[in-house]
């Protein structure tokens, strides 16, 4: 057959094709209805949850991601599964479908998550107004965030962070000068020491000396805030999806969050007091801190900023810590991409004492791809969830309102359809001027959320993470002596193993 009858043939193909899609989108085209939605079958009381046992179950409550892809595999790109009976769970993977949900999310979109925690902090009234940013949804939530995103959502803002994010960045190398002569150190545990110093500074412009010999030691306060965000945030996912027996009594799980919050909340107080005394001292004319505008705030109280700081403790140290550990395990993995990492850093920071400053970061667009592509590979979410405020259609189905919705952004990240060679670690694929670059769908990859409801501190946790892989990449040839990361489920994305990197010193910073 010559070429150019295979060409035709091909059009005509199209053509036909386009007919079809035509047909089924005309006027005549019935919707499908909600419960045609593919998806595991529910029994009754059970709901889906048997799929979770251990063993039977095809599923696991701390692999989310794993779920995702045999979802995807057996019922196509949307899914609907009752893991309790009659509360509906629609799973999304298209970013078409991701598009519709944020364009239609209206005023106030709500999310179903963080419930026991709500209900710790409503039950405690003389302390707290609401159940917090996180948890919080209505008039409530938006009273909250408009306020409390003032200091948080310009560049000019977090930029004013960038001095005292470099301070402890430098110091915290010291610390990893010296452990990197020490064998088998898991630096996950540094790295949520470094993260809740970080969000401390900038947002009380506080320090907690975390990596002083004080701190370090198992009991001091730092070490029980961190234990204190893990287990919180280990529970709130086994709380959220379970019968909800927690509502009535208090279960060994609902009794351990509820520990954790009150040594959370006792922090978080004295924090907030120590700075109001001195608050009352300083003088009138330097330019207030993120928690004192706060405090200088008529639409906020003393209650609202207990419970802000006890978000920030909560959502700042296991985010971060976990991301810049997926950040560093990759760059230790591929030796071309540190090489070029290097090469820039240096550049850009002529002295292992040079500060990042807000030109540096403009400058940095490689350390921004890697940031990227490890957050496209590892986000710390399997994606965002959404109660769904009006009735909506996706891939033609019917959903109705008060549906919860969980758009799987992780596993759709990680299709060839949409990247090619999807699951290596190509940093090239976002820089404009290469030849890998090529335009996403801009649903695809939402590591921070999307929308009026996305991550307050998006801006702030990129900042801090630059800050931290540019200085170690500048200062250190890391490597790798562990095992294969992936991902473990505990509400946020947790590395499954211990991060055993090795960092030898390029360049003197003593
Ligand atoms: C790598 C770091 C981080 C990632 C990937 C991340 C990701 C997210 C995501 C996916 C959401 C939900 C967004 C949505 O529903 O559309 C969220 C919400 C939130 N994040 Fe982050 N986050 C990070 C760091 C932080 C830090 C450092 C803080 C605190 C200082 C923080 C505070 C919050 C709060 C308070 C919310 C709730 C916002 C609301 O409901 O209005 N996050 N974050």
């Amino acid at each position: 057959m010559c070429v150019w009858s295979k060409r035709k043939l091909y059009m005509l193909s199209i053509k036909n094709y386009k007919n079809v899609v035509n047909y089924n989108t005309s006027a005549n085209f019935k919707r499908k209805k909600f419960n045609e939605i593919p998806g595991p079958i529910s029994i009754p009381v059970i709901g889906t949850l048997y799929q979770y046992l251990p063993v039977v179950g095809s599923y696991q409550f701390d692999r989310l991601h794993r779920n995702g892809f045999k979802k995807l595999s057996n019922y196509g790109p949307i899914v609907r599964e009752e893991i309790v009976p009659k509360v509906n769970i629609v799973w999304l993977f298209k970013p078409d479908d991701i598009e519709s949900l944020f364009r239609g999310e209206g005023k106030y979109p709500q999310r179903r998550s963080h419930l026991a925690l709500e209900k710790y902090r409503l039950d405690k009234p003389h302390i707290y107004n609401t159940g917090g940013l996180i948890p919080t949804n209505g008039p409530e939530w938006l009273r909250l965030r408009s306020v409390l995103q003032k200091g948080l959502s310009s560049p000019a803002a977090v930029q004013n962070f960038l001095p005292s994010t470099n301070d402890v960045v430098q110091e915290w190398l010291l610390r990893i000068k010296d452990l990197s002569q020490q064998p088998n150190v898991d630096y996950l545990p540094e790295l949520s020491r470094l993260f809740l110093e970080l969000i401390c500074v900038a947002a009380f412009d506080l320090r907690l000396d975390s990596f002083s010999k004080r701190e370090l030691k198992p009991f001091s306060r730092t070490s029980k805030l961190i234990q204190a965000a893990l287990v919180s945030n280990s529970s709130i996912l086994k709380t959220d999806n379970g019968p909800q027996l927690w509502r009535k009594f208090d279960t060994p799980l609902y009794r351990k969050l509820k520990k954790a919050q009150e040594y959370m909340e006792s922090v978080a107080i004295d924090l907030l007091s120590l700075k109001m005394s001195l608050f009352k001292e300083r003088e009138a004319t330097t330019s207030l801190s993120l928690l004192e505008s706060y405090m200088s705030s008529p639409e906020l109280d003393f209650k609202d900023i207990i419970g802000t700081v006890c978000d920030f403790l909560l959502a700042g140290i296991d985010t971060t810590s976990y991301t810049t550990s997926f950040l560093l395990y990759h760059v230790a993995k591929n030796e071309r991409v540190q090489e070029n990492l290097y090469r820039e850093c240096k550049k850009l920071l002529p002295s292992p004492f040079s500060p990042i400053t807000k030109e540096v970061l403009a400058e940095a667009y490689y350390a921004k791809a890697v940031l990227k592509e490890s957050l496209r590979l590892r986000p710390i979410s399997i994606g965002i969830g959404r109660i769904l405020n009006q009735d909506a259609v996706f891939s033609d189905y019917n959903v109705p309102k008060g549906t919860v919705i969980v758009t799987q952004n992780q596993v759709s990240c990680r299709q060839e359809e949409y990247f090619i060679n999807a699951h290596e670690f190509i940093p090239e694929r976002w820089l404009k001027s290469h030849k890998l670059y090529t335009q996403q769908h801009p649903y695809l990859v939402l590591p921070f959320g999307h929308g009026a409801r996305s991550c307050i501190a998006r801006r702030l946790a990129i900042q801090n993470m630059l800050v931290c892989l540019m200085k170690v990449c500048s200062t250190f040839k890391i490597g790798w002596a562990g095992k294969d990361l992936d991902s473990r489920s505990l509400l946020i994305n947790k590395p499954d193993g211990p991060i055993c990197l090795n960092f030898k010193l390029r360049r003197t910073i003593q």
